[in-house]
């Protein structure tokens, strides 16, 4: 119902073969519109019959203005370095996030295509300090105080969005129209940059521990309603909406705030695990971010391991942050479904994951003794720490 006008337009959406891009993609190819996926690697599935598959790069300003011929709305959705040890290679995620956006700007108003919708993420204000119920008023966190470069580089990007709404097209097409949506962490059925991490260290014995107040509250957006809200949002962006949504930003989540670690605990459960009885202090867990990232920017060069979390994968998990979704409500007409981790537990099932029921007790033992001497280590570090700086 929603999309009824868009039947028959062209849309591109940069990242298409992304976990998001890709169910957008087929969303709005379900309801009738020609959908370009554009994307450095091809989508993990196949692409429907009608949906076209693009090879390009944001960073290359010609692959997009290319690909933009008789478009009539960009979804700009790729980006590089959220999670895991992407969030640690500045240049990339600088080159994608920053450059690639303004490249997305300039094709739009070269080839003159009216409407932009950005795939933000609710971190362009949140650096670390609890957020309840936070709305658009919020200022941005000032950039250098976000603790990874991922988040400073969406932040960039989407001021650049944003000041790029009322631009002039060329071609005499009349103006472009932009927004931002500011999703929370997505989830959903084939999920592949949070839950595949999550369910490995659950599996390898990893998970072992939760940490920070039990009362600490974030949120999640289902891929669904994430969808839901991008077409919303390229709808309020035309003339015959009054471009309600041109120049503004949104939160976008399922709008119920939510332990982070209670959140997964039907994940961890169902697939046969025990869920940790230890809580850490979140300035402990902190700190041992600290020193995974020191020791990755070190030898990551000669060994690119995998940190088990980062300083900003801390405060993202174990801080209080959650926005209203008011002004999507009230302004696109977004409307929550509500959805449970069943599926995503499906999925994994579905994948042959869960407890098999002889595990490897050496496996365990072993990570279970490294783990405690890790523990021991980053204690004998953290604590003169924190006894030096409370004098
Ligand atoms: N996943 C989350 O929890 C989350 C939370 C908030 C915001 N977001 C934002 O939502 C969007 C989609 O996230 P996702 O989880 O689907 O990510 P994803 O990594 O699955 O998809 C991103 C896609 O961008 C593509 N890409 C990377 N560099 C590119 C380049 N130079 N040119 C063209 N394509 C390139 C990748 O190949 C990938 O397919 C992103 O913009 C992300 O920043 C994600």
């Amino acid at each position: 119902m929603i999309c009824e006008q868009l039947t028959k337009e062209t849309v591109l959406i940069t990242g298409g073969s992304g976990y998001f891009g890709y169910r957008l993609g087929c969303a709005l190819h379900k309801k009738g519109v020609n959908v370009i996926l554009f994307d450095v690697r091809k989508p993990a599935h196949d692409v429907p019959e009608g949906v076209k598959f693009m090879a390009g790069d944001v960073r290359c300003l010609s692959d997009i203005e290319k690909a933009l011929n008789n478009v009539s709305c960009v979804f700009h959705s790729a980006s590089y370095g959220m999670s895991g040890k992407e969030q640690l290679n500045r240049r990339l995620i600088e080159d994608v996030n920053v450059n690639g956006a303004e490249n997305v700007i300039q094709a739009c108003q070269r080839q003159g295509v009216p409407s932009l919708v950005y795939t933000s993420t609710c971190n362009v204000v949140f650096g670390g300090q609890i957020i309840k119920n936070g709305d658009e008023s919020l200022p941005y966190l000032p950039l250098h105080l976000h603790p990874d470069h991922y988040s400073r580089t969406k932040s960039l990007a989407e001021m650049k969005v944003l000041e790029a709404n009322g631009s002039t097209l060329e071609k005499g097409k009349g103006a472009l129209s932009t927004c931002a949506l500011r999703p929370a962490g997505i989830y959903g059925p084939g999920e592949q940059k949070h839950l595949p991490r999550i369910v490995n260290y659950i599996e390898s014995g990893l998970f072992k521990f939760v940490y920070g107040d039990p009362d600490s509250l974030v949120q999640f957006v289902h891929v669904d309603n994430l969808v839901s809200a991008h077409i919303l949002a390229s709808e309020a962006l035309k003339p015959d909406r009054r471009c309600i949504a041109a120049g503004q930003s949104y939160f976008i989540s399922d709008g119920k705030p939510v332990n982070n670690f209670e959140f997964f605990r039907p994940l961890v459960e169902s697939l046969g695990y025990r869920f940790p009885t230890i809580r850490l202090p979140i300035s402990f867990v902190y700190f041992f971010a600290f020193l995974t990232e020191q020791i990755h920017f070190l030898v990551g060069r000669i060994y690119n391991f995998q940190p088990l979390l980062t300083r900003t994968e801390v405060y993202k998990t174990g801080v209080t942050h959650y926005f209203s979704t008011e002004k999507a409500k009230r302004e696109l007409g977004y409307e929550a479904q509500q959805f449970n981790l069943g599926e995503v537990i499906d999925w994994f099932k579905s994948q042959g994951h869960g407890r098999k029921l002889r595990g490897n007790p050496i496996k365990y033992f072993a990570w279970d003794m490294i783990f405690v001497l890790l523990l021991v280590v980053v204690l004998l570090s953290w604590f003169p720490a924190v006894v030096t700086l409370s004098l």
